[in-house]
């Protein structure tokens, strides 16, 4: 058995009635496209309405924070789900923006009393972040964006009043 991973839900979270928000970066978007993708069809598996799943996009994942600080503060949302893909480059660049995008993010929660969910691949190659996306045909990897939806209505029902 896989040690890695959420493992099974404590109960089954009905998401009808939640108030979604997804922020996502445009950088690397095919792989951003994916997630998104994977994240929205399961929070309407999990009951969430059309309308009520709003999605916001952002240049890159250094803007994330701000869109979702102040997403968070119309009161408009239950729960954000936060999405960006960082690829490491040959420059310390993509240290510095994981780092405050992360810090800044769980910042936010806290402050806004609203769960925020991290949805910031930080890769050291394309191949991680592809496989990670469920792009990775040789490999069937997993979309972590269907986690992410699955821990939005988990969040959201339980601390998103
Ligand atoms: O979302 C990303 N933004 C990236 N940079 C852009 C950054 O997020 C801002 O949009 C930009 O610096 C303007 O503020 C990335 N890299 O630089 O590698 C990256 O991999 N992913």
């Amino acid at each position: 058995m896989a040690i890695k991973g959420v493992g099974a839900p404590d109960q089954v979270y009905d998401g009808n009635g939640l108030r979604v928000a997804i922020v996502h970066a445009r950088w690397n978007a095919k792989i951003i496209d994916a997630l998104v993708t994977g994240a929205v069809g399961r929070l309407k598996e999990l009951g969430v309405l059309d309308e009520s799943i709003e999605i916001i996009s952002v240049p890159g994942s250094y803007e994330i924070p701000l869109a979702v600080q102040k997403t968070l503060a119309s009161q408009r949302f239950d729960v954000v789900i936060a999405i960006g893909v960082l690829i490491k480059g040959s420059t310390v660049h993509f240290e510095y923006i994981a780092e405050s995008v992360t810090r800044s993010l769980m910042q936010i929660q806290l402050k806004e009393n609203k769960p925020v969910i991290y949805g910031i691949l930080t890769c050291l190659t394309e191949l991680q972040a592809l496989e990670r996306a469920g792009l990775d045909e040789a490999k069937a990897m997993h979309n972590h964006g269907i986690d992410w939806a699955s821990a939005a209505v988990e969040m959201g029902c339980k601390f998103g009043d």
